[in-house]
């Protein structure tokens, strides 16, 4: 099997973004250990800041930090940082190149997860255009996109069996609320406030352990 098939096999479970207003950033790397001791399988580097210097020093520290726990390390937005770190792939929404051309950017060995909204042709198609994941959302309202457009489980439960790849599922997910987006096919949660908005961050990433079935902590 092929690097590349063997991560994708491993999109699945507690899948942690990081947030820069949920922490100070000197607290990020403890607070990404914080929740890959509570099981997150998967954290993503989520920053909209322009200053290139901090990024990529948080962005070397998260990758190291996940490899160590043999957790995967995914970059938001930013295909050369992706490369710059050696992380296991990046994530593209509508506003961030095509998949073709991120996988140029990273070769063929690592992920390139895209987003489909509430859109199941898009999904389809990012599906064709080689995309590893595709992540459908918001499922719930979202404390971090408001504005979100909404997906429902009954959408994700009608396209489903047209898609071969992982389905991440994101957007105001709480353990709590999950159950019926794991029940309609999503393999992985895509969680920013439920876990870093937590005062126990560990606790919080724990909770999502009864909704996958070998839900156990990583590292
Ligand atoms: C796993 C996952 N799913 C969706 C998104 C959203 O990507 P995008 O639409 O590009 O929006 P931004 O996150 O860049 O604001 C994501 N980042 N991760
Ligand atoms: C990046 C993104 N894309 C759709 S919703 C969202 C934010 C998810 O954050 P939260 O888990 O706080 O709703
Ligand atoms: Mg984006």
């Amino acid at each position: 099997m092929s690097q590349r098939a063997q991560l994708r096999r491993r999109v699945r479970g507690l899948y942690v973004i990081t947030d820069a207003g949920l922490q100070p950033p000197a607290r990020l790397p403890e607070r990404v250990l914080q929740a890959i001791r509570g099981g997150a399988r998967m954290v993503q580097y989520r920053d909209k800041g322009r200053d290139a210097a901090r990024r990529l020093g948080e962005a070397e520290a998260l990758a190291a930090l996940c490899r160590r726990h043999g957790v995967l390390f995914i970059v938001n937005d930013d295909v050369e940082l992706a490369v710059a770190v050696a992380a296991d792939g990046v994530h593209v929404g509508r506003e961030d190149g095509a998949v073709a051309d991120a996988r140029a950017a990273l070769g063929p060995e690592r992920l390139v997860g895209a987003s489909s909204y509430n859109d199941p042709e898009r999904a389809v198609q990012l599906q064709a255009e080689g995309a590893d994941y595709v992540a459908f959302g918001t499922f719930f309202p979202s404390p971090t996109k408001p504005h979100a457009v909404r997906a429902t489980p009954e959408m994700l439960r009608a396209v489903r069996p047209r898609l071969q790849v992982p389905v991440v599922a994101i957007g105001g997910i709480t353990a709590a609320k999950a159950g019926p987006v794991v029940a309609a096919g999503a393999d992985a949660l895509a969680v920013i406030s439920d876990v870093f908005g937590a005062a126990d961050v560990t606790a919080a990433a724990r909770a999502y352990a009864p909704l996958f079935r070998d839900g156990e902590a990583a590292g």
